[in-house]
């Protein structure tokens, strides 16, 4: 039988009722023939385990090496889903499951085999985290098992996963909990985050004034897949357009599109895949985080007295917030250069670029944002510096890059992010914007780097950006009081997005 075809349990509520976020329910029905629906998942957990092994052996990106292993493997709909969340959950919930999995071994999980290891992972997964009837997740593992690592290992997976299907998820959470030393390291092992970044995440909600026990909900938000956000590039097509050919191409039944919550531009893809959408193909519309169309938006619609023609964005690959920003320019007669360091990401700012006007782009150029002097003449009129960060606010959607960052990688970033916030500065004229954005909330990558910059400047002063955001939103976003904006998933269901507006004064 197929893991499709299993049993499940009732979801999980917590205290108000809500369905818990790291574990969701995984609806198998299938109109497929119970062979192809074997087949199918198989195909899945074979998918889910090739994109856990790249991540761990080549250092890949999940989010890179996923879309194109299910395409060799002919996955779509349920069972491409089935895949996805199974590669995902398992990378996001591996602090949770490695200290479950420890528990039900004699072995340190660091002396298993690192294939085998995967495989527990990904059985655990099945068994807490997507509610797969027991004898399917077990049985379809060690099935995996035998065919990546051989009959012995496959039986030490089978004895290990049975100990773990021996308790519910609530179970073993209440067993982590209760050994957990202290609360931080409660909150590591059950939100499944390193125990650095729960106290960067906790320190970064009080500082930027929220309160500190929405540390939980901001850690069960990062373990849920982030919603598929679309962008229609105003003057290309807006949101209806974007919803009349989605029904159109993809079929009402399949995929259909909301508005987002607060950004004109953005809309929410249900189902379906973007890439089949012509205007995702043509450029008029792209994949792209609410909070990030929200903090470009801002740096456009942000006030500016004189003229408004030239916009930069120093750090502009893949090319996200040119592509908006550039069809923005457009609808007023501007311009945008994007300059981005890596010529294979400038490549991407190209290709993002392709349906602006001609004359909305004065070009994209690759080199050292600090260096962009060097490059072209400067008094911009907006700036944007979407600065190279931890990625801390982008955990839903790089589901491996928790377990890769390390505190010591943040002195590197504030240094250069401090470099490139006050080349751009140097860059805009007098009387001219720059957005410093990071899609990390933390606290050194975020307020301290401002703070430092500003302190050795006499020429800049903080411009309001929660007061630019709030005039493009199509409905208040919840602010805390003050001129800076931080953005984040359990709150707003965005990035974690930081936007700092600066004005050179002279
Ligand atoms: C956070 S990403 C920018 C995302 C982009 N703005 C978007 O919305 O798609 C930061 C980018 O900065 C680039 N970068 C890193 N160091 C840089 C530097 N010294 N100068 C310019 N760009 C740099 C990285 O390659 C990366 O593409």
């Amino acid at each position: 039988m197929s893991a499709r075809d299993g049993e499940r349990r009732g979801p999980r509520r917590d205290a108000k009722g809500r369905e818990r976020g790291a574990v969701r329910r995984y609806d198998e029905r299938s109109t497929l023939a119970p062979s192809a629906r074997r087949k199918g998942s198989d195909a899945a957990r074979e998918v889910a385990l090739e994109v856990l092994r790249e991540v761990a052996d080549a250092d890949a990106y999940a989010n890179l090496v996923l879309p194109p292993a299910l395409r060799r493997a002919r996955l779509d709909g349920r069972d491409a889903a089935f895949a996805t969340e199974l590669a995902y959950g398992t990378l996001r919930l591996q602090g949770r499951y490695d200290a479950i999995l420890t528990r039900c071994t004699d072995r340190a999980l660091t002396d298993v085999d690192p294939v085998v290891r995967d495989l527990l992972r990904l059985g655990a997964h099945q068994l807490l985290g997507m509610r797969v009837a027991t004898h399917a997740a077990v049985s379809e593992t060690v099935g995996l098992a035998r065919v990546h690592a051989g009959t012995g290992p496959s039986r030490f997976v089978n004895a290990v996963l049975r100990r773990v299907s021996e308790r519910s998820s609530q179970e073993w959470e209440e067993i982590l909990a209760s050994e957990a030393p202290d609360d931080d390291s409660r909150l590591a092992v059950l939100g499944s985050h390193p125990a650095w970044v729960v106290r960067a995440l906790r320190e970064a909600l009080t500082a930027h004034g929220r309160d500190a026990t929405e540390i939980e909900a901001l850690l069960e938000a990062n373990n849920a897949a982030a919603r598929v956000t679309l962008v229609a590039r105003p003057g290309l097509l807006d949101v209806t357009g974007l919803s009349e050919e989605v029904a159109d191409e993809l079929g009402d039944r399949e995929a259909r599109i909301v508005p987002a919550r607060y950004a004109p531009t953005a809309a929410i893809l249900q189902g379906g895949d973007p890439a089949s959408i012509p205007a995702v193909r043509a450029g008029a519309a792209a994949v792209q985080d609410e909070g990030s169309q929200l903090v470009a938006l801002a740096l456009a619609a942000a006030p500016l007295d004189g003229r408004d023609e030239r916009w930069l964005d120093l750090c502009a690959g893949p090319g996200g917030k040119a592509g908006l920003l550039a069809s923005l320019a457009g609808e007023r007669g501007a311009r945008l250069l994007a300059n981005e360091a890596q010529p294979h990401r400038a490549r991407l700012v190209e290709q993002a670029l392709r349906a602006v006007p001609a004359d909305a782009v004065e070009g994209v150029v690759v080199g050292d944002g600090r260096t962009i002097l060097e490059r072209t003449e400067g008094g911009f009129d907006r700036v944007m510096v979407d600065a190279p960060c931890t990625g801390l606010g982008a955990l839903r959607r790089r589901p491996e890059s928790r377990w890769r960052r390390e505190p010591s990688d943040v002195p590197a970033l504030a240094r250069l992010q401090r470099e490139l916030l006050g080349a751009a500065l140097d860059a805009t004229r007098p009387g001219g914007l720059v957005a410093y954005v990071t899609c990390s909330p933390h606290l050194a990558e975020t307020r301290l780097v401002v703070d430092d910059v500003l302190a050795g400047r006499s020429d800049v002063e903080r411009a309001d950006a929660a007061s630019a955001l709030r005039s493009v939103a199509l409905k208040e976003p919840e602010l805390v009081p003050g001129t800076d904006v931080q953005l984040w998933p359990h709150v707003h269901g965005t990035d974690a997005m930081h936007l700092t507006l600066l004005r050179r004064t002279r």
